[in-house]
């Protein structure tokens, strides 16, 4: 792969790797990853990443926390883009809520929605069997309500799931911070990462990382947490990192996003550092065409996204945000100073390659994981033939 500064010679090179490329995703898309997707007529055409992620990694993250600390209302806002207000009509959890996201997102997990009544330490609760297959632990406190019992629930549950599996990332969601002015919002902060580590020094489990969010589904809080929640489950991040670190710095581009557009979550980001209305922006660019498609897109689209997906906003400060679609599920938002957008070709161009790069990160990983998967069959086979127990 190579990102280069020749524009007209680009611009030929992507119309013809475009017929390529789209034979190559063809063919790529007919394979049996497919399966899911296979279905849906004309969606062999379509990139697909869900099931490179689902073959071996399917981090599964639990909502935990208390009665009414607004672990469906997150839920909701979140992954069914649900009004926050209309989350005040929500009922009360009675049972455990299993939810697969993969169906409708990029991003592939499950998402576990606990009652706050149910006491998980009861002995009929299989709580061993859900915390082995866990990927990241969010525990949601209520921060306008009195913390202390919720901290207590949160010291009980992290240190049962870290005996049980510790590779679990453990997140704490303190939440409903829209209610809280902006000094209480950090004492509020301050306080509970002050006492959840003194319970967890107490209890002898000061390796026990916890990382602090304050949220809110009443602004984008909610959304960049859960980006940070899910970022840390991608095996694949640092290569993606990495590539649109190159894209970004062939391209003139000053900051980009790859998004999940269902979810506006964004899966990776270049290293420079990212700041909130940036991200503001691309979730109402998502918005927009999201919007406008549903009105003016094909009737009968499953979602109003596909390979036409593109728009460019000029903004008042020459700066132009750019929106590309990377798959059925992903897109490419840039931000670009005008003087540097006038050489689209070459942001195409190297668009177009980091693409490709793309998918080859994902083609590699499903080439290792047949290998690995026979690798096993081979190792449960004993020494004089027979059938060992599984591993
Ligand atoms: N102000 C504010 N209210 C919120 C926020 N998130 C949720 N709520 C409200 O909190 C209330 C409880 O939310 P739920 O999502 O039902 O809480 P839950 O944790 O799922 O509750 P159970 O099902 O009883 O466990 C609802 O009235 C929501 O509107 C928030 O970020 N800010």
């Amino acid at each position: 792969m190579s990102f280069q500064g020749n524009k007209q010679q680009q611009q030929e090179e992507v119309d013809n790797d475009e017929d390529n490329d789209l034979m190559g995703v063809s063919d790529y898309g007919t394979d049996s990853f497919m399966e899911e997707d296979q279905g849906s007529e004309g969606e062999e055409e379509v990139l697909d990443f869900t099931d490179p992620f689902s073959t071996e990694v399917k981090p599964r993250i639990l909502l935990m926390g208390l009665r009414r600390s607004g672990k469906s209302s997150i839920q909701k806002v979140v992954f069914h883009k649900m009004s926050p207000n209309e989350t005040l009509f929500l009922e009360s959890t009675n049972k455990i809520c299993r939810e697969d996201v993969s169906s409708s997102s990029f991003v592939n997990f499950q998402i576990w929605d606990f009652p706050g009544q149910i006491d998980f330490f009861d002995s009929s609760f299989d709580y061993e069997m859900i915390f082995r297959g866990t990927g990241a632990l969010i525990f949601v406190i209520d921060s306008q309500d009195d913390y202390m019992e919720a901290l207590t629930r949160l010291q009980l549950t992290v240190t049962s799931a870290y005996k049980l599996n510790p590779d679990i990332n453990f997140e704490v969601f303190i939440h409903k911070v829209d209610g809280l002015s902006d000094d209480h919002k950090i004492e509020t902060q301050r306080d509970i990462h002050q006492k959840a580590n003194d319970d967890l020094v107490d209890a002898g489990l000061e390796k026990l990382h916890l990382s602090f969010y304050l949220t809110s589904i009443y602004d984008h809080s909610i959304f960049e947490a859960f980006s940070k929640v899910v970022q840390k489950l991608i095996p694949q991040l640092p290569t993606l990192e990495n590539l649109l670190n190159i894209f970004i710095s062939n391209s003139g581009i000053e900051k980009v996003f790859l998004f999940d557009v269902v979810s506006k979550i964004y899966i990776a980001t270049d290293s420079s550092p990212v700041d909130m209305q940036t991200y503001e922006l691309c979730c109402d660019m998502i918005d927009v065409v999201i919007d406008i498609s549903c009105i003016y897109g094909l009737e009968g689209a499953e979602i109003p996204y596909d390979k036409e997906s593109l728009a460019i906003i000029k903004l008042n400060n020459t700066t132009v945000m750019y929106l590309k679609e990377v798959t059925k599920f992903l897109a490419l938002v840039c931000f670009v100073r005008e003087e540097s957008f006038e050489r689209k070709g070459l942001i195409d161009y190297n668009f177009h390659c980091f693409r490709k790069a793309i998918q080859e990160v994902f083609e590699v990983r499903l080439k290792v994981l047949p290998s690995r998967k026979q690798i096993q069959k081979i190792r449960r086979v004993t020494p004089n033939g027979t059938k060992g127990a599984p591993l």
